[in-house]
């Protein structure tokens, strides 16, 4: 949370910065190829504004880094989350060879090795920090801003931004236009986290999103203390010491909740009523009206991934008029006039 708060000043300047670069990118190779996957550039933007804000670092200090730390982070990703990631096909296999042990971290060593060389040489500062005001050690700083930077920053935003993209890129509902008006409209001259405040379409369209496509859908966690938990029409009793799961993909389409909970309805969460619904979106591990805590086990950056994905979603619409695309590719984008 520090290092959030720290970042903050900066946050918003970087996101648009590498804005900038990606979409240019993306543009050229509509123009040379007819197409551009996003994937990569995505992950590349990911990346940079991440590594600038929260280790206080330019990638591009180090050729290596700037070229392949994505690349690097996805694959010591992958290791961790293989065990755990759903394949459809070839049961029980895939049980028995993929998701029966923890993977040998000497496979992405050499990659780890690598970004955490680099966090020690360039990030100076948020490591004294670390030292100064927490009492970590040099060694306990780097890990743990690299799990915060690779797992929960750039694993959750990999996960979650191409399904934001692919929901407006594939919309053909007129969606883009309503927007495109929001976006130019409101939030005045510069884009800031106080622009998004005032527009409730982007941010309504942000929260849909998260909650039919939660980018982590599955906690988990053991009881502290014997309880009771509820539901709508039942009581449980909870042991201490007991393993729970909750699935939040079941959780918000509760159909007592959430109207026609399997559509995506992209005014949803605007106005009075839809507002309520806030208490029941879950992505974060806590509803959207709660806040993180050191007690509480939600994402310490709930707002910020909301504020950047809307932010996200608003500067393409200054920058364009519409987006053609799909889960992976930008086929078609109408610049501006
Ligand atoms: C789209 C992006 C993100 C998603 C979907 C996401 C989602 C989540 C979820 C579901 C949890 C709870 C995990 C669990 O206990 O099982 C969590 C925890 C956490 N997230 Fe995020 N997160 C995102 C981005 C970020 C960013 C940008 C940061 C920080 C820079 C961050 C920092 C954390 C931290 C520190 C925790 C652990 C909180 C605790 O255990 O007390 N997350 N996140």
């Amino acid at each position: 949370m520090d290092t959030l708060k720290q970042s903050s000043k900066i946050w918003v300047s970087e996101v648009l910065t590498n804005l900038d670069t990606m979409w240019d990118g993306i543009e050229s190779t509509i123009t040379k190829s007819g197409s551009a996957s996003y994937l990569v550039p995505l992950q590349q933007f990911i990346f940079k504004f991440l590594v600038k804000c929260l280790v206080g670092a330019d990638p591009s200090s180090s050729q290596e880094i700037a070229e392949s730390g994505y690349a690097m982070l996805d694959r010591w990703l992958a290791l961790q989350l293989l065990p755990t990631i759903y394949i459809g096909a070839l049961q029980p296999l895939v049980e028995i060879f993929l998701h029966s042990w923890a993977y040998p971290f000497f496979l992405v060593s050499g990659d780890y090795k690598k970004i955490y060389e680099f966090v020690e040489k360039e990030g100076k500062e948020v490591l004294q920090r670390g030292e100064t005001e927490f009492g970590l050690t040099r060694k306990e700083s780097i890990h743990n801003l690299l799990f915060v930077l690779g797992f929960n920053a750039f694993g959750g935003f990999s996960v979650f931004l191409p399904s934001l993209v692919s929901t407006i890129a594939s919309d053909t509902t007129g969606l883009q236009a309503k927007l495109r008006k929001e976006a130019r409209e409101k939030g005045g001259s510069t884009l800031s986290f106080d622009s998004i405040k005032e527009m409730p379409l982007i941010q309504s369209v942000v929260y849909e999103t998260l909650r039919l496509n939660p980018p982590v859908p599955i906690q988990y966690g053991r009881a502290r203390k014997d309880f009771q938990l509820s539901s709508h029409d039942s009581v449980f009793d909870i042991k201490k010491g007991e393993l729970l799961c909750g699935y939040q993909k079941l959780v918000m389409k509760d159909p007592k909740i959430f109207n026609e909970p399997e559509s995506f309805k992209p005014d949803r969460f605007m106005n009075e009523k839809g507002l309520e619904l806030l208490n029941y979106l879950y992505w974060s591990n806590g509803p959207q009206t709660g806040s993180p805590t050191v007690s509480n086990k939600q994402c310490a950056a709930k707002d910020y991934v909301v504020l950047t994905a809307a932010l996200f979603v608003a500067y393409v619409f200054r920058r364009y008029d519409s987006i053609t695309g799909d889960s992976s590719s930008i086929t078609a984008v109408e610049k501006a006039k």
